[in-house]
């Protein structure tokens, strides 16, 4: 906006605006921090502010909008979490002492990736902010959680992989050095991924040597830089909680795509988007942020270490077998607060007297631990145990220093305990001494004057007076004291000789209130040295909790302990369970599975009637892997299990808003991720693949997936479908075997057994589960009938029986042969009909409402009525 005439402030605005074109800038003014012009406009619609305008009479009034500085942070949250970005404008002199325009500048700027929300429903979350850079052989990549200043990266041969790398880590801001196409950054935008450009950094800064010191990547040396000097830039303060970064790679961990993370509920369901119904609902029992935090971790990289997995399982059984260290360790843990963050704030300097009292009091809780360990006696317990330096000193440097109940502000004194320092005892007994002066005056000057209610009070602007009510005010010695106040019933008073005790008074307590701040600060920088050791702690503190977490969750469920080998690729879970699914019905009302892939058995070609239970059966494998690899025990009676080193799914019909894909094509994309990079290694899951398109279509393309998977991948493969027809497959594929859902039907009536039988299933019962959802009996009669007529054509339907002789064993030498339909043109199914049927068959209930479902059976009921 052309601007003449400005006033100086607005000239100021101007100039610190600029810098910062992409932010809201808060522009400090007195107690507000005020928003101008576009800023003002848009952030007033946003935050719902009050637009105003400032200089209202001139030609062009400024528009504005402001906040209260207490109330600031709610609505820098509000903007971050939009995507937005706040630079916060200081006053950075005392307005009061200030000669001409106050001086102001940027003390920081808040960014989605750098948020730190204090939200106690958030404090199991991580909030990453990513680094990637381009190099001529591939991106590098960093990423930080700044409240805990943890640093990982990486390397990566695509931006695929950067993109799935950022949507696991659920990233909200990227730093990128290069140029993103078009399909890119709509991708960004569509995931709510803020971009962010690199900043310019001149010299050396010690943060970024120390962060990338054990790195030899220079692609994740580049990106680590940028990392960390974004963070110098946009924070402008200590940032002494950056750690070391550690350098990873993706193939050290078993691989999903953030899809079959999403898919399998890890941490949230899918239907909800919240923790309920996920995996991470269940395994977690931690008592503390941080080991909730580390759970979740865990739970987005499992490991590929036998070696590793045992030594988490050690911890598991050794507190599954000690149950009263356990319970000792769990009470303790709950008095433990988050000193991840803890240690993040006194890095920033943002700590005050009662965070340093919990941080101490979590402190005092690791000696209760460590006592507990002790009396167990146990091997691997003690190990872990041996490690832990409880920090004593740290605990009771504070606890000494700090009174037990401190206030929140730190500028105002009351915080630090008597006998600490010698001087600012000395401060308060001049209060003190004061305060019994001015006690002994009132008394004083009631018994000379006779006023039997004289008092002496004190008020801000005029310090310390004696009141003397209306009816008293004859008898006020007028030679001594002189009137300062008159109010309606009475009248207040000096003399020299309070204003000389008010002097002493006043000034042993600023004196005591700055000494009381510097001696805070001192022992905020005292206690900052420690910061590597906190860290350290911390980590330790977080992972006994996610041990304890396990061992919780095994004993109350009565999970096993599963078993690895690596000569081969066999599964052999038995009576396996789906650890959410029986989580939520009543309890022994799950069904336990096996599943042995065993000898030479790849795959599990699974049919049977839907609602049967073929997706949690499926999911029930995968969740197990995903288990027994972050080093939990697994809801089964037994479990040999491999290492796999990928899971891929396609499972659901969700489409994919992000890429903005149709159904059909995420299930393409889905399965072909899955063909093109599984290994033998791998666990694919393929839920009703090809039933995005035409029947035929499907039924050759999910033919054509399982030959391939079968004789070019070699993976572990559960694979559920609703065309029998391949179920004739088992006959030419060696590794494949048929297994299916058992149902029955009682008096018409359809039970499902949820149990996993051999061999294919012998009827849809598709029919039956429309009854179950409530379809009018004129449907399912007519869709009976209908079904026993094609049943009794049996194998005569032209292009099905091609496609069936396609997967039977007489496929791949002789031609299909067509046999010829019945005379009777009466009984045939017009084509209309037939797709009637195939509607019913393929309908997916669950995914319905029942509203849907009556919209459908009438469109039925009308092309029928066409047809007749
Ligand atoms: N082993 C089991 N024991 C008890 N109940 C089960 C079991 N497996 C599944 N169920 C119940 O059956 C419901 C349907 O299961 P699921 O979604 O796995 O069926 P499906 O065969 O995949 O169905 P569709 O083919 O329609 O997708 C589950 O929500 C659960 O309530």
């Amino acid at each position: 906006m052309a601007q003449t005439n400005l006033t100086p402030m607005m000239e100021q605005y101007h100039e610190i605006k600029k810098q910062y074109p992409d932010a809201f800038l808060f522009y400090r003014v007195g107690d507000f921090y005020e928003l101008f012009e576009d800023d003002a406009v848009k952030g007033a619609q946003i935050l719902e502010l009050t637009l105003t305008h400032r200089s209202n009479k001139a030609e062009n009034p400024v528009p504005m909008a402001g906040v209260p500085h207490v109330a600031v942070q709610s609505y820098v949250d509000t903007l971050v979490e939009k995507g937005y970005k706040v630079a916060l404008c200081e006053q950075l002199e005392d307005p009061k002492k200030a000669k001409g325009m106050v001086k102001r500048g940027i003390i920081q700027l808040v960014t989605p990736g750098t948020l730190m929300n204090d939200k106690p429903s958030e404090a199991k979350e991580s909030n990453y902010l990513t680094s990637v850079v381009t190099t001529k052989s591939c991106f590098g990549l960093a990423y930080s959680d700044l409240s805990t200043g943890e640093i990982y990266a990486t390397h990566l041969k695509s931006f695929a992989a950067v993109s799935n790398e950022l949507l696991s880590l659920r990233t909200r801001e990227v730093v990128f050095n290069g140029h993103l196409s078009d399909k890119d950054s709509d991708f960004l935008h569509k995931a709510n991924i803020t971009v962010s450009e690199p900043v310019e950094l001149t010299g050396k800064h010690a943060e970024i040597s120390f962060a990338e010191q054990n790195l030899t990547n220079s692609a994740e040396k580049a990106a680590v830089k940028q990392l960390v000097g974004y963070l110098l830039q946009t924070q402008r303060r200590s940032l002494a909680h950056l750690q070391v970064a550690k350098s990873y790679e993706v193939n050290q961990y078993l691989q999903m795509s953030h899809t079959v993370r999403d898919n399998l509920e890890l941490t949230a369901s899918a239907k909800t988007g919240k923790k309920m119904g996920s995996l991470f609902w269940v395994l977690d029992k931690t008592h503390t942020a941080m080991g909730g935090r580390l759970l979740k971790q865990w739970l987005a990289r499992p490991l590929l270490s036998v070696e590793q997995l045992n030594k988490r399982q050690e911890m598991v059984q050794a507190l599954i077998d000690e149950y009263f260290t356990r319970e000792n360790i769990n009470d303790a843990l709950k008095g433990v607060y988050d000193l991840e963050r803890l240690t993040g704030r006194i890095a920033f300097g943002n700590v005050n007297a009662r965070e340093l009292l919990q941080l101490a009091h979590s402190l005092n809780a690791v000696p209760t631990i460590l006592t507990a360990i002790q009396k167990a006696d146990n091997k691997n317990l003690q190990n872990f145990a041996r490690q832990i330096d409880p920090l004593k000193g740290i605990a009771k440097l504070i606890t000494d220093t700090i009174v037990d109940q401190p206030p929140v502000l730190t500028t105002e004194g009351g915080l630090i305990k008597d006998g600490i320092d010698s001087q600012l005892d000395r401060y308060r007994d001049a209060m003190n001494n004061g305060k019994k002066w001015l006690t002994e005056m009132e008394q004083d000057e009631r018994a000379k004057t006779g006023i039997e209610n004289l008092k002496v009070g004190y008020n801000k602007v005029f310090g310390y007076y004696i009141q003397v009510t209306n009816s008293n005010k004859g008898k006020v010695p007028s030679d001594r004291y002189t009137r300062k106040q008159t109010l309606t019933n009475a009248e207040r008073y000096i003399t020299p000789e309070l204003k000389e005790h008010e002097n002493l008074i006043l000034e042993a307590q600023t004196k005591s209130t700055d000494l009381e701040y510097d001696l805070f600060v001192k022992l905020r920088e005292e206690v900052k040295k420690y910061i590597p050791a906190l860290q350290k702690l911390a980590g330790q503190v977080a992972e006994l909790d996610v041990f304890c977490s396990f061992a919780q969750v095994a004993e109350d469920n009565n999970y096993c302990r599963p078993q690895f080998h690596t000569d081969n690729q066999d599964v052999k879970v038995i009576m396996g369970r789906h650890p959410v699914v029986e989580q939520v019905m009543k309890a022994g009302s799950f069904i336990p599975n096996d599943v042995k892939l065993t000898e030479n058995t790849d795959i599990f070609l699974i049919t049977g009637p839907n609602m049967s239970g073929k997706s949690t059966y499926m999911r029930q494998m995968a969740l197990i892997a995903v288990m027994a690899q972050i080093g939990s025990f697994v809801p089964a009676d037994s479990a040999d299990l491999p290492i796999f080193d990928q899971i891929f799914t396609r499972i659901g019909a969700a489409d994919d808003l992000i890429s903005g894909q149709s159904t059909f094509m995420v299930e393409m994309t889905e399965a072909n991720d899955a063909l093109q990079h599984a290994t033998k290694r791998s666990l694919v899951l393929f839920d009703e693949i090809g039933r995005g398109t035409a029947t035929y279509d499907g039924m050759a393309l999910a033919g054509a997936i399982v030959q391939y998977l079968h004789d070019e991948v070699g993976a572990k493969v559960l694979f559920a479908t609703h065309f029998h027809e391949l179920t004739a497959m088992e006959q030419t594929l060696s590794h494949l075997k048929n297994i299916h859902v058992g149902a029955t039907e009682e008096n018409g009536k359809l039970i499902f057994l949820h149990k996993i039988l051999p061999g294919p299933a012998d009827q849809s019962y598709g029919i039956h589960v429309a009854q179950l959802a409530g379809l009018p009996r004129k449907v399912l009669r007519k869709a009976t009938k209908l079904l026993n007529r094609l049943e009794a054509q049996g194998s005569n339907l032209g292009p099905a029986s091609t496609q069936l002789d396609l997967f039977s064993s007489a496929s791949e030498t002789e031609e299909a042969v067509p046999v010829e339909t019945p005379s009777d043109s009466k009984d045939e199914l017009t084509d209309k009909e037939k797709d009637i049927l195939d509607e019913i068959s393929n309908l997916y209930l669950a995914d319905q409402t029942p509203l849907q479902v009556m919209q459908l059976v009438e469109n039925w009921q009308e092309d029928l009525k066409d047809e007749n």
